[in-house]
């Protein structure tokens, strides 16, 4: 770990169960690579789950069972490590490439930017060669300019000691946000496709493995299930999903599974198989916390036992990186946490209240626009992650706001209209839903789209004892964190928690910025984050607005990002005692 993480806390485990084939999962690490420096829950870094990783393969080999590690991408933004150097991304690369990656893929973060998927073609695959599989991504080659895939479509191979033999696909799901210089192919039109039909008419295979940045329940993998499933009803099926950030679990038939592994490197997914030729295979699964005391008990090994010397040089050249890129600087004190999901929008403790009634308020003005007043439309996914009381660092910078996204706005738009914006932004289901092939992305945090209700947690359970007997052998008192239900059931988190509350929150929110706030302003500049203009394009059509955006919106406050407005708010208001 860190030299500044803090240590774990001890708590009830549940075991690892291992089998014939196992894995290690990860997904949408988006640069944590450092860990939680905040949350001790997960303040492991990529050196451990290198050590980790080796020590499980040590483990399994010894009983003759394989390992392979996967993950399903999204690596890059949302970090200090990944989104504050120049280029970005250069440090991330070089700490990554020190796992051993059986299988890896891209998600959509890897293609927002033509210079991010060109880093992904000309970096991370040749550092994975052979390894990372693009089933229905191409980019236009920036040498010769053709149009070729991405990574292989898909990889046949047999585990190094049972010679399991596998064929395994790469998937990304139906994303249309992706620069102009790549192409994303739905997923239901890549598996009519010549090269994937013969794949899954070969015989000599005994798991397909499909990883994907794809929700293991969605329409995507459900698609791919059939395809397989209705040429090959006896092979086991095995995915590896992600891009929801939530832990989940999908049972597609007896034979047929699906593991997501979280977010932001708090989770390493676990999953074996056994029984993997006969009529019913066992699929076991586990969302590891990644924390030291959970991975150092699931290897079986004490703390001088467990790290590795890799897993030790990896976690050195993390430290060298952060301090590289001074990620801790303070800019300033957060005075109280502030939450994304865990308190009720709008409420106190809502970061997104806070940004509509303190930081939009007293930041967004345009000099160019003298005392206009200036409607704010901000999408709630443009913020990733929650403020903790204490310092506001470099790092808290990126990880609260890593996007390059800038403002734009339209002039002497009459108030009453511009104010139904927000609202059909947040009512109109064809928006939030994003259906196949739509060309709208979501515009919440993308957990919002995984559940439909608020969950209030109990806070009783906290108090009483856990269902599963605990392998540690104590019960300490259980300490706030996942408490994962999906097909399996409700044991899937290694660590049993007591429950956090999750609550909706809306696509967007707005905030009126004018000199005099009591007064109703006739027209106001329509100001909104340019990440989102398709959708305030659209909604503005159905608030009556007859505005050509492409014509005749503009940059509003030139060179400042909504990460700039941020960071500065900060360093004013919240200094340091
Ligand atoms: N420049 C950006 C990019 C993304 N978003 C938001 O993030 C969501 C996607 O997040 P995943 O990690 O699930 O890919 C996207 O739907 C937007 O809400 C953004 O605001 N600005």
């Amino acid at each position: 770990a860190q030299p500044s993480a803090p240590d774990p806390i001890p708590a009830p485990l549940r075991g690892l169960e291992f089998g014939q084939l196992n894995f290690l999962h990860t997904t949408d690490t988006h640069g944590w690579l450092a860990g939680h420096l905040q949350e001790p829950s997960y303040a492991a870094d990529w050196g451990d789950y290198v050590s980790f990783a080796t020590r499980i393969r040590e483990k399994v080999e010894a009983r003759g069972q394989d390992l392979l590690v996967i993950d399903t991408g999204d690596r890059v933004e949302g970090n200090g490590l990944y989104d504050s150097s120049e280029p970005k991304g250069v440090y991330i690369s070089e700490i990554l490439r020190h796992q051993p990656i059986d299988l890896l893929t891209s998600g959509n973060h890897e293609l927002y930017k033509q210079n991010t998927s060109e880093a992904e073609f000309f970096t991370t695959i040749p550092n994975f060669r052979g390894n990372y599989i693009a089933s229905n991504i191409d980019i236009f080659h920036p040498g010769t300019k053709e149009l070729v895939p991405l990574a292989p479509r898909y990889k046949k191979f047999t585990t190094k000691l049972q010679g399991i033999r596998i064929t395994a696909f790469g998937f990304l799901f139906d994303f249309t946000g992706n620069n102009n210089r790549t192409v994303v192919q739905p997923v239901e039109e890549t598996i009519k496709e010549d090269w994937f039909q013969e794949a899954i008419r070969d015989k000599d295979v005994d798991l397909f493995l499909v990883i994907g940045h794809v929700p293991v329940k969605s329409q995507e993998y459900q698609a791919i299930f059939r395809a397989i499933r209705s040429l090959r009803w006896g092979v086991p099926i095995q995915f590896f999903g992600g891009h929801l950030h939530i832990r989940d679990y999908a049972r597609y038939d007896a034979k047929a599974v699906g593991l997501a592994s979280g977010r932001f490197m708090e989770t390493i997914g676990f999953l074996s198989i056994d029984g993997l030729s006969t009529s019913t295979p066992v699929f076991k699964r586990r969302y590891i916390d990644n924390n030291l005391f959970s991975l150092r008990h699931h290897s079986g090994l004490d703390e001088d036992g467990f790290p590795t010397e890799q897993g030790r040089n990896v976690s050195r050249l993390i430290a060298e990186s952060r301090s590289a890129l001074h990620l801790d600087e303070v800019h300033g004190c957060a005075p109280r946490d502030l939450w994304m999901s865990r308190v009720k929008y709008p409420s106190n403790d809502s970061i997104y209240t806070w940004l509509e009634s303190q930081v939009l308020v007293d930041s967004l003005k345009d000099e160019s626009r003298g005392d206009t007043p200036a409607l704010a439309i901000l999408n709630t996914g443009a913020i990733r992650f929650d403020i903790f009381q204490g310092p506001f660092t470099q790092d808290t910078t990126f990880i609260v706001s890593p996007f390059t996204s800038g403002f734009r706005y339209v002039k002497d738009v009459p108030y009453d209209q511009a104010q139904l914006i927000v609202g059909i932004l947040n009512k109109q289901p064809q928006i939030l839903r994003t259906p196949r092939y739509s060309p709208f992305t979501p515009l919440a945090p993308p957990e919002q789209l995984a559940y439909s209700n608020d969950i209030v947690a109990d806070l009783t359970v906290g108090a009483s004892k856990p269902q599963q007997a605990p392998l540690s052998g104590q019960e300490p008192e259980l300490i706030p964190g996942y408490t994962t239900k999906d097909d399996a059931g409700t044991d899937g988190d290694d660590t049993v928690h007591s429950p956090i509350s999750f609550y909706r929150v809306p696509n967007c929110i707005q905030a009126l910025v004018a000199a005099n706030a009591s007064a109703v302003p006739e027209t106001v500049d329509l100001v909104y984050i340019d990440f989102i203009e398709r959708h305030v394009a659209l909604a503005a059509k159905f608030a009556g607005l007859d505005v050509n955006f492409a014509q005749e919106s503009e940059v509003y406050m030139p060179s400042m990002t909504l990460t700039d407005l941020l960071l500065d708010w900060v360093k004013t208001h919240w200094k340091c005692e």
